[in-house]
């Protein structure tokens, strides 16, 4: 009105959601908002855009309504009305009491009101002196807390219980009162504050609400303004300065929700962190922007219409389709499924691991029992003909219980086929050796054509061999088992598993000081011993020759010949005789060690080219003619009824070594003196061990130096496989001397020595090995004058014919074809290749 009346607006609302801004003649800007309304509009128009938010404030949700805009253009107006057209606060008491009547639920209904003057929150129905002076002390400002749910309590705010609409209007006309008001240039009765009214509403009856209790902010926010403008000096220019900064840091609020931004600035003023719960999601906002029509605030106009545009393109809440909904609820009913799945797996395992637990644990309790069996190996136990006998000998020996580290561990004993019992729950005999004679009777009747000299019979011998290698995962201990009541014709190993498990248990007696990790790397690690006539250990895959880990094993048993008198009198010899296998020697023995007892006729030897390794060592090198009967303080294996002699090769895996393989054989010639030291009849154990590929057995397996006789003689029967480690002072000392006496070894200087030996019949490799506590037992007892077995070297044995070498390679040549044509993948036994063989 006055001066500017019936000049054109720069400021015309087009339609009830348009404003068209008219910056100069030709150039103008259009907002659109919810609703615009022109200065004839009434507050009842207004609340009819405000009542939507009211509800949704009974609903439970919070809800903020505040009026914005330029300093004098009506914001106070708008919210607080005159008494004969109240605005916007009043309406809204009345239209909340009216609803909450209306609706089924009891509310109760809090009423607070405050002010943020100069950044202090003033609770404005607290009667308190307005500082007359700029000097003059503030009220006390209200502190604001943030609960843990992320609400927002200001602290000591008072807070009224209404009941109806007069009560509240009460309380608003009396917290009016006490606002902070002043005249400026711009507005005879400016707001110099943001005055805030809450209205707290609880239901404690309605469980769909949002929230129990949640509020609704009413604002009227001072004007921002122009210092320039109102020419505000003193308080009221800080008063000024005040407000626009809290206006600023509302606009950063709104620019940061706008811009979904991950960090909101709420902080930055106090009228912010009152409203951090009204103005974030899930809450209800409405802004009342006023703008001013005259044509000299057309600056602040165009200030307060974009913010009014930025506030309009907030959209807090995450709208969805319904579609969208659908399908976000049958994914979250999958993962629910999946979680129970889960959830039911992760039960099972637990009482899996359970179970294992309390099995370890009872298993973890008979292990001295079990360790009472694996003494049975001790050098100085005399080794009896029955089972009794031993176990009540080893009882004598083991009434101490090992300590843990010495006991065979869960996999050890698995791996070697240990039931796991208790002792005191079994007979004397363990229920161990069931299984490797379990699988072993698998060629115990196989039907032989054209084997007149083999004796089924006799094959199923009642011996008391020491068989069936067991080793400790924690320390490699081996130990041995008596398996004397089992019949036993022929060892197969017709699995993989079995196969690197049997090398595993052979390698492992050979280099057991060496850790558990560092079996696979041992060049002794996987020693198969292949017998001309009845073991045959290939690769299942030449390629892979130079790392192949497990081969199959094919034995073949053969009939006795002519020369099977001879070998049964040896073994009738052996019988009860103890041969303790010096098993400690170490792997780094040298070259020429080996050499040098091969120089002083101890051992004659062979080796083929080597590829990668040329660091041979010493252990399985040799062929060993004729029996030998060391008796080893270090690790034993103990060869008991032998019922003859008998050859045999032994292929062994060296991962480290690349085709073409080695072949390294020796001959020891052993002459066994009985206990009163007369010499017996010599025998022949042949032992070649080499690392096989198809091509090698068939170039160069069978150039090691032994005999033809025995090659030709096709015996198979029950064998004894030990290895001795003998020093090699006392090796060349014994040479010279004649008979060697396998003694006390030495730790530098320790040779092995391989021998393998078979009586009449087919039955398997048999080991006898001493458990780690007889290896201490051993090294505590040890004398000097200690009776010792000794080793008789006698020189090369008979030689054997031309036709049988011929025959031999015929047969390797046979398998060996066969084998490269696949044969052995298309997982035929071992009686297949005999038949072929045959
Ligand atoms: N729509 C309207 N109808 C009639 N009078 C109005 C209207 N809007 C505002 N006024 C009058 O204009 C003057 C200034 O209004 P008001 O105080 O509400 O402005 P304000 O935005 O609150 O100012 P401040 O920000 O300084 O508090 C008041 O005297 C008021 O009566």
């Amino acid at each position: 009105m006055g001066e500017n009346f019936g000049r054109p607006r720069p400021v015309v609302a087009l339609d009830s959601s348009g404003v068209l801004l008219k910056f100069a003649e030709n150039r103008s800007k259009i907002y659109s908002f919810d609703r615009v309304f022109h200065p004839g509009s009434s507050q009842d128009e207004i609340f009819l855009e405000v009542e939507p938010v009211i509800k949704s404030a009974l609903d439970g949700y919070n809800a903020c309504i505040f009026a914005y805009g330029q300093t004098g253009t009506g914001k106070t107006f708008t919210m607080e009305g005159t008494p004969d057209c109240p605005g916007v606060v009043p309406r809204t008491i009345e239209a909340v009491f009216k609803q909450a009547s209306d609706s089924n639920h009891t509310f109760l209904l809090g009423f607070s009101m405050l002010e943020i003057y100069l950044g202090h929150l003033k609770d404005l129905l607290v009667p308190h002196p307005h500082p007359a002076k700029p000097t003059d002390p503030m009220s006390p400002c209200l502190s604001i807390q943030t609960g843990p749910q992320g609400e927002i309590e200001i602290e000591n705010l008072v807070t009224i219980q209404v009941n109806d609409f007069q009560q509240a209007i009460r309380l608003y006309r009396l917290g009016c009162r006490f606002r902070s008001t002043a005249s400026t240039n711009s507005n005879k009765s400016s707001s110099r504050s943001h005055c805030m009214i809450r209205i707290s509403m609880t239901c404690l009856d309605a469980a769909e609400r949002r929230r129990v209790t949640n509020k609704m902010w009413m604002v009227d926010l001072g004007g921002s303004e122009r210092v320039l403008k109102t020419k505000a000096w003193g308080r009221r220019l800080e008063e000024g300065k005040a407000i626009n900064l809290s206006l600023s840091a509302l606009g950063d609020v709104i620019n940061a929700l706008q811009r979904k931004r991950h960090h909101i600035p709420y902080r930055n003023s106090k009228l912010t962190q009152v409203l951090k719960d009204s103005l974030g999601e899930d809450s209800k906002t409405l802004m009342l922007v006023h703008a001013s029509p005259q044509e000299e605030d057309l600056c602040e106009t165009l200030c307060s219409l974009n913010f009014a545009t930025r506030v309009r393109s907030i959209h807090l809440g995450h709208e969805e389709s319904t579609e969208a909904r659908v399908k976000k609820e049958v994914a979250m009913t999958n993962l629910q499924q999946t979680m129970k799945q889960i959830e039911d797996e992760r039960y099972e395992v637990r009482r899996e691991i359970k179970k294992l637990n309390d099995k370890l644990e009872n298993l973890t309790r008979i292990a001295p029992s079990s360790s009472e069996q694996q003494g049975v190996s001790h050098p100085f136990i005399e080794v009896p003909q029955s089972n009794t006998e031993a176990v009540k000998k080893i009882g004598n020996v083991t009434a101490t219980p090992l300590p843990r580290f010495m006991r065979a561990t869960i996999c050890s004993r698995q791996k070697s086929g240990i039931d796991h019992q208790t002792s005191e729950e079994k007979d004397p005999v363990p229920a161990r050796r069931r299984k490797p004679s379990s699988h072993r009777a698998e060629s115990v009747t196989f039907p032989i054509k054209n084997m007149s000299g083999y004796n089924s019979e006799s094959s199923i011998s009642r011996t008391s061999c020491l068989v069936g290698l067991k080793y400790s995962a924690d320390n490699e201990t081996e130990y041995s088992q008596d398996i004397s009541e089992c019949d036993i014709k022929m060892i197969v190993f017709p699995e993989r598993d079995k196969s690197l498990r049997s090398s595993s248990h052979q390698s492992g007696h050979i280099s057991h000081r060496e850790g558990y990790g560092n079996r696979n790397t041992n060049k002794f690690n996987s020693p198969k011993f292949l017998k001309i006539n009845n073991w045959l250990h290939l690769h299942k895959d030449a390629s892979n020759a130079s790392t192949c880990q497990s081969k199959q094993v094919i034995a073949i048993p053969t009939p006795k010949n002519k020369n099977m008198g001879n070998r049964q009198w040896v073994a009738d010899n052996l019988h009860d005789e103890k041969r303790h296998d010096y098993e400690s020697a170490k792997r780094k023995i040298k070259y020429d060690r080996i050499k040098e007892l091969a120089d002083v006729g101890v051992a004659g030897w062979f080796i083929s080219e080597r590829a990668t390794d040329t660091t041979p060592t010493v252990s399985n090198d040799f062929v060993n003619e004729n029996s030998i009967s060391p008796f080893s303080t270090s690790e034993s294996i103990i060869m008991t009824q032998v019922q003859g002699p008998v050859y045999d090769l032994s292929i062994k895996d060296n991962k480290r070594t690349s085709t073409p393989p080695d072949t390294r054989c020796s001959r020891l010639n052993h002459q066994k003196k009985d206990d009163n030291g007369a010499n017996k009849r010599p025998m022949q154990v042949i032992t070649c061990e080499a690392q096989c590929s198809e091509a090698f057995m068939l170039n160069n397996s069978w150039g090691c130096s032994f005999s033809s006789s025995d090659v030709t003689n096709s015996i198979v029967g029950p064998i004894e496989d030990f290895r001795v480690s003998i020093s090699r002072s006392e090796l060349k000392s014994k040479c010279q001397e004649g008979p060697i006496k396998m003694g006390k070894t030495s730790e530098d200087e320790d040779l092995h020595v391989s021998a393998q030996h078979s009586g009449a019949g087919i039955t398997p490799r048999l080991y006898k090995l001493r458990s780690q506590r007889g290896l201490l037992m051993d090294k505590a007892n040890q004398k000097e004058d200690l009776p010792m077995p000794f080793i008789e070297f006698l020189g090369n044995a008979q030689n054997k014919g031309i036709c049988d070498l011929l025959k031999e390679k015929i047969q390797i040549l046979c398998t060996s074809a066969l084998l490269g044509l696949g044969a052995q993948s298309l997982d035929f036994g071992h009686d297949f290749f005999y038949a072929l063989m045959l």
